[in-house]
């Protein structure tokens, strides 16, 4: 008799996920409101220990994706599970980092670190190791001390990711943390945070605006529509990692055009469309462009 085993359940689930936000409608008289989808119908599921990156263009729903996931806000309708709970708020299994460090200015490096483990009832001597411990696989050994004007951009962002990773969160939310950095600190900590996640094994979904930093650090990359956000589709990122500069490879740059593709095609029909009703219509919002700036556009054409 032959058995066959179960694959494990997703560590994150998003079954239909829509979100709709209350909105004043243009020209419906004083007070008149209106829905306006940002999320339509996102479906997809996160295995554990994925490292995911989503891209799309602006305004297509990413914060708001991360914000449901994070449990700041309720989906419309549709739910996202965790490790098959329906996550319904905030909680300790989830750290966020975002793209301002938001530390507190008044604490030490390690004591920001030790905030969310004093929420969790962890002990001072604990706390304090446990900070040591994660301010050291950030690279941040020898910094404890520290308030936050006292360090770099990219060494507040080491401390947010510290203090996010400290208190052992199920999953990893990541809202273009590495947007306000210069572009060299940017791939130093691309590169620490690849380290991190193989030692540490957690589940990460990482919110960004470059196609190169998706393809970089992704296992899988979930390319976005413009407005209402949809999931356009999933690319799997099979790319050799072992080399020294991954970047330049002919590889990479192939897999950096075929999503910027995807974005461009996206972005195309919808600028088509958009063009057709305003020719039709003098209501309406403007549609965004694709977020992908003129030199990625070069880049990829080259
Ligand atoms: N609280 C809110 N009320 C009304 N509309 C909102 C609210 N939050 C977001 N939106 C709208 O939902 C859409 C998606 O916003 P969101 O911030 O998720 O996009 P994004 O993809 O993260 O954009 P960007 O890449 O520019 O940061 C936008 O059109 C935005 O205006």
């Amino acid at each position: 008799m032959t058995t066959t085993t179960p694959s494990p359940p997703p560590k994150l689930r998003f079954e239909h996920v829509h979100k709709e936000f209350s909105v004043r409608a243009a020209g419906r008289g004083r007070g008149a409101r209106t829905a306006f989808t940002a999320l339509d119908d996102f479906t997809l599921d996160v295995p554990a220990g994925e490292f995911l990156t989503v891209v799309g263009p602006s305004g297509c729903g990413k914060s708001t994706l991360l914000d449901l996931l994070g449990g700041l806000t309720r989906p419309t309708s549709g739910r996202i599970l965790l490790d098959g709970e329906p996550i319904t708020g905030p909680g300790l299994d989830r750290g966020v980092v975002f793209q301002q460090y938001a530390l507190l200015p008044w604490r030490t490096a390690r004591a920001n670190v030790e905030f969310g483990l004093q929420a969790k009832g962890v002990g001072r001597k604990e706390r304090a190791a446990l900070a040591d411990e994660h301010l050291e696989l950030v690279g941040l050994a020898g910094f404890a001390d520290r308030y936050p004007h006292e360090l770099s951009g990219g060494m507040k962002q080491r401390v947010a990711i510290a203090r996010s990773l400290a208190f052992d969160p199920e999953v990893l939310l990541m809202d273009e943390p590495f947007a306000a950095l210069d572009a060299q600190t940017r791939e130093s900590l691309q590169d620490e945070l690849l380290r991190i996640w193989r030692a540490t094994g957690k589940t990460i979904v990482f919110i960004t605006h470059g196609i190169d930093e998706a393809v970089y650090l992704g296992q899988r990359v979930a390319i976005m529509t413009p407005r209402p956000g949809r999931l356009q589709t999933v690319r799997t990122i099979d790319l050799d990692r072992s080399g020294d500069d991954v970047r330049s490879t002919a590889r990479f740059g192939r897999l950096r055009h075929e999503i910027w593709s995807a974005l461009h095609a996206d972005a195309t029909s919808t600028a088509a469309s958009a063009a057709t009703s305003a020719a039709t219509s003098d209501a309406g919002d403007p549609t965004p462009a694709a977020d992908v700036s003129p030199r990625e556009l070069e880049a990829s054409r080259a």
